[in-house]
Parts: structure tokens; C-alpha cells; sequence
């Protein structure tokens, strides 16, 4: 158990995203694959985002992106623009190295091709790279213990807020979670979809030799965070984890699907 709470000031200081993608997403040995958390996680962005659920529309944007893209691939096809936002100045520095093309981007291609698979045409994945570049506008900075998460700018209010294993990482009690919802819900329009995805039962996660911590939340929580913070659930899938070998080096067990709806105000 990590003896404390890892804050934005050690995220900001010591969180490693180079260590983290290799760690958790590097093709075949990642630990986010191998556990099935990031199949479960593709295979529910396809079906909300590309299979008719409706989830579609201008601007979506994405809270604590981290140095990651594999949230964004289905997404990219349903908004003409979405903004990738995170607190630490080197996952936004790793996000725009990928989005440039420049040299030391993280090779996401394997999951990209998992992503033009489930869309029927694993070939496409160099046109899916590329659409996906065209469609991410801005990466912004966001701290969602802020009432107004992207303090200063205020941007108009999105169709879709999307946020994977943001929450969880970034809040240390409940009461803080439920606030970080409700500051992330105000850049929402009423009617908008929150799509969320993380893991549940977690106290913990490794980047190279560094323990980060993490708010441990159940279904039952995350249920009540979400109705109680305005929004109709529509979906809530959990997969409970199977393959416990990483276990040690992020322990949760479960991963989340939830698609939320946010309440008009009439
Ligand atoms: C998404 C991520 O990749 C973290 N990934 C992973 S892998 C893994 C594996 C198991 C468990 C967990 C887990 N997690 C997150 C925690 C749960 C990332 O890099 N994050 C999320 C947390 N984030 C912030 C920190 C502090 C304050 C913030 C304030 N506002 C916005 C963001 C803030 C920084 C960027």
C-alpha cells in the first residue's frame, strides 16, 4: 500500500511516462494488456462510439489523457474535435511527440490495429493514425480538483467527456472523487454522454520503482458518485480480473465501463 497520497505535486515530479507506457501498454507484455483491461476498455469505446449508440458530435473532451491515445481511437470517428487534456507537463509533452510524429513517439500501432480490427478492417490502421492526428485539436492542461478543470481557458461546454484511470489516480477520498465529478461535469452540456473506464478494488499501481496511489472504489460508490452527480446511468459493465500476474504491480480487480448521461435541467 503506498504509505501516502501521491499528489499532482509527485505526479508533476516523478511520474515517469516514458516507464509507465512501457509498463502498462508495451505490445504483448504490457500490463494493462495482458490483464484484458485494455480489450474490455476497446471493445466498449467501439460499441458506444462506432456502433450506433449514438454517442457522437462536435467537441469531446478527454480528462487525464495521460501519455496515452488508445481511449481516443473510436472516438475520433464520432467527433469532428476532441481535446486531450492532463495535469503533468511530461504526459502532455508524450501525447504531442506522438501527435507530431517526432522522434521517441510510443509505437501505439498494435493497439490501433486491435481498434481498425473490431471496426472490421485491420489494414486501416495507418488512416486511423492519421484521422485520429487530424482530430485531436489541442492538448490542454487540466487539474479536475479545480472547479474549472482548465483554469483559465473556458471552452464551450462539450457533447462528450470522456476520462479512463483519471479519477481513481488523481483523488485521494471519496468526497474528492465526488467534487472532481461534479468540477469535470461543468464542462459537459446537459443531454452530453460521460464516458468512463477505469478499475475498481485498486490501492495501488508501480511506474519503474515508484508506488503511485489509488482511491479504491467499488461499483456500488461509482454508482452512486455518478447518479448523485447529475446523470442517468445507461451503461455499467465490469469484467473482474483474470490474469493476476501483474498483480503486483497494479492491483486492482476489476476494470469499469460506465455510460452516463448528464440531466437536462428541465
Ligand atoms: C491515466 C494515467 O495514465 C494513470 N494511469 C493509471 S494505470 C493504472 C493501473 C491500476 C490502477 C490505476 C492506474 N492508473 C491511474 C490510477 C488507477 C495518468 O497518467 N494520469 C491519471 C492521474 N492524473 C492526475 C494525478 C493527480 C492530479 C490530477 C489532476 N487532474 C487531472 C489528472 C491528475 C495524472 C495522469
Amino acid at each position: 500500500m503506498a504509505s501516502h497520497f501521491s499528489d499532482k505535486q509527485t505526479y508533476q515530479k516523478d511520474f515517469d511516462s516514458k516507464a509507465y507506457l512501457e509498463m502498462y501498454y508495451a505490445a504483448e507484455k504490457g500490463h494493462l494488456i495482458k490483464d484484458e483491461y485494455l480489450k474490455f476498455i476497446l471493445k466498449n469505446l467501439f460499441n458506444t462510439f462506432t456502433s450506433g449508440m449514438g454517442c457522437k458530435g462536435n467537441l469531446l473532451i478527454d480528462i487525464g489523457t495521460g501519455p496515452t491515445i488508445y481511449q481516443l481511437l473510436s472516438a475520433c470517428e464520432s467527433f469532428k474535435e476532441i481535446i486531450a487534456t492532463d495535469y503533468t507537463d511530461r504526459n502532455r509533452q508524450e501525447l504531442e511527440t506522438w501527435l507530431k510524429k517526432e522522434p521517441g513517439a510510443f509505437d501505439w500501432s498494435s493497439v490501433v490495429k486491435s481498434v481498425c480490427e473490431l471496426e472490421g478492417d485491420r489494414e486501416k490502421w495507418a488512416e486511423k493514425e492519421e484521422k485520429l492526428r487530424r482530430t485531436v485539436a489541442q492538448v490542454l492542461k487540466c487539474d479536475v480538483t479545480e472547479k474549472n478543470p482548465l483554469d483559465p481557458l473556458v471552452l464551450p461546454q462539450a457533447d462528450c467527456l470522456l476520462t479512463c484511470l483519471c479519477l481513481e489516480g488523481a483523488c485521494k477520498d471519496q468526497d474528492t472523487f465526488c467534487c472532481a465529478l461534479r468540477n469535470i461535469s461543468s464542462l459537459l452540456k446537459p443531454g452530453g454522454h460521460l464516458v468512463m473506464g477505469g478499475v475498481l478494488g485498486s490501492d495501488m499501481y508501480m511506474v519503474g520503482e515508484k508506488p503511485f496511489s489509488v482511491l479504491s472504489i467499488d461499483k456500488e460508490f461509482l454508482e452512486k458518485a455518478v447518479s448523485d452527480g447529475g446523470y442517468v446511468v445507461e451503461k455499467f459493465e465490469v469484467q473482474p480480473r483474470s490474469d493476476m500476474t501483474g498483480f503486483h504491480l497494479a492491483r486492482h480487480n476489476a476494470a469499469f465501463f460506465v455510460l452516463a448521461r448528464k440531466m437536462s435541467l428541465k
